[in-house]
């Protein structure tokens, strides 16, 4: 489903990708994992398009987003991007828009469905989340766990093939969290595509497929929970985790 090789990005010549390579598989559920400033939302920031990469390949089921640090032509691209639902650590809901406006907006912009089938997938979505009862409100009236809550709901509107998540319960007050991981679990239970940037090891020893671990811009290694929490090979791995 999505497959990242040789990808290289600096910021005013400060490399801050190294040429990292690896993939998710179609049904996989994948956490990206290392200290602050390794790189991880630039990754993920690159892959729904918001930087460009200086050198690499991105591509995103079967199609190139980027191809030897070349990109496709732009509505290739927006083809592209909308296999990509994306979750936001600040929830990123536009404040003058209620809650069903919030979802509705991008399909109806992209002219994805009839008018009526829109309506009807905000409503189950929202149910889904947990939030049928707050159609009307605007996000300023919604705690911060329901309103990662819409954001996840807005983001499958579009019917994504590869959701990403960077951080999404790092904004969060700690009771709150539980409300959005749940809301993540299920979805992986029912077999969506997830490349999640997370903090919550919990979370990423039980959902999460396999985990990779990122350091200064680099990927030093990946495996399953078990192999990368239990048995880390890397001394920096090593170090990461005993923070936790
Ligand atoms: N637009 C930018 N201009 C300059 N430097 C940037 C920019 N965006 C990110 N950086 C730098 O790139 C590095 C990687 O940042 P990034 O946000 O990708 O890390 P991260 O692993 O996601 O960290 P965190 O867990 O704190 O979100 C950091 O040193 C950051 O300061």
């Amino acid at each position: 489903m999505l497959r990242v090789t040789n990808v290289k990005k600096s910021f005013d010549g400060e490399p801050i990708i190294k040429g990292i390579r690896f993939a998710v598989q179609k049904n996989e559920v994948v956490a990206l994992i290392g200290p602050s400033g390794s790189g991880k939302s630039t990754i993920l920031r690159s892959l729904v398009h918001l930087e460009t990469i200086d050198d690499g390949e991105i591509y995103i089921d079967g199609e190139y987003l980027v191809k030897n640090g070349i990109y496709n032509k732009p509505k290739e691209i927006r083809q592209i991007q909308r296999k990509l639902g994306m979750v936001f650590q600040h929830f990123n809901l536009f404040p003058h828009l209620t809650v069903k406006e919030n979802l509705e907006l991008a399909p109806k912009l992209a002219k994805l469905d009839s008018e009526e089938a829109i309506s009807e997938r905000c409503v189950q979505l929202l149910e889904k989340v947990g939030l049928q009862n707050r159609l009307d409100a605007y996000p300023s009236k919604l705690s911060g766990g329901q309103k990662q809550r819409v954001a996840i709901a807005r983001a499958l509107m579009m019917q994504p093939k590869l959701m990403l998540f960077d951080e999404p319960t790092s904004a969060l007050d700690p009771e709150l969290t539980g409300e959005v991981l749940t809301v993540m679990k299920d979805l992986a239970k029912e077999q969506m595509t997830m490349l999640v940037v997370t903090h919550e090891m919990a979370f990423a020893k039980e959902v999460a497929d396999r985990v990779i671990f990122m350091d200064q811009g680099e990927i030093v290694e990946e495996g399953t929970p078990e192999e990368l929490f239990e048995n880390p090979k890397h001394e920096r791995t090593k170090a990461f985790l005993k923070r936790y």
